[in-house]
């Protein structure tokens, strides 16, 4: 299943800077991980913002959920998910 979620980050303005480094350390190690098996298809910063937008591609809602509550940013961050099928019109199939 694909979704499209988008993700802005908002980090408290207190947190140390050494905190917040390693949360984003850890978080770039697991997305990139997820990128390299293919469940994190895309990952597009949105320009001028500290937010992401991204297609993920997972076996169901609960996995997708595990998925994004495993992120170690999710604390700090606003989610919102579309779910995706396919378009009638669409020349390209699931896998492009
Ligand atoms: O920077 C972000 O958009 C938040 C998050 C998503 C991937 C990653 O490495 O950090």
């Amino acid at each position: 299943m694909l979704f499209h979620v988008r993700m802005d980050v908002n980090l408290p303005p207190a947190m140390p800077p050494e905190q917040a480094e390693e949360l984003k350390r850890t978080e770039r190690e697991l997305a990139q991980r997820l990128q390299h098996e293919g469940q994190w298809r895309h990952l597009w910063r949105i320009a001028g913002q500290y937010a992401n937008v991204s297609i993920f591609d997972v076996e169901s809602v609960d996995a997708l959920h595990t998925l994004l509550t495993s992120l170690p940013l999710f604390p700090y961050m606003q989610i919102q998910i579309m779910p995706l099928c396919r378009h009638p019109s669409s020349v390209r199939d699931s896998d492009a």
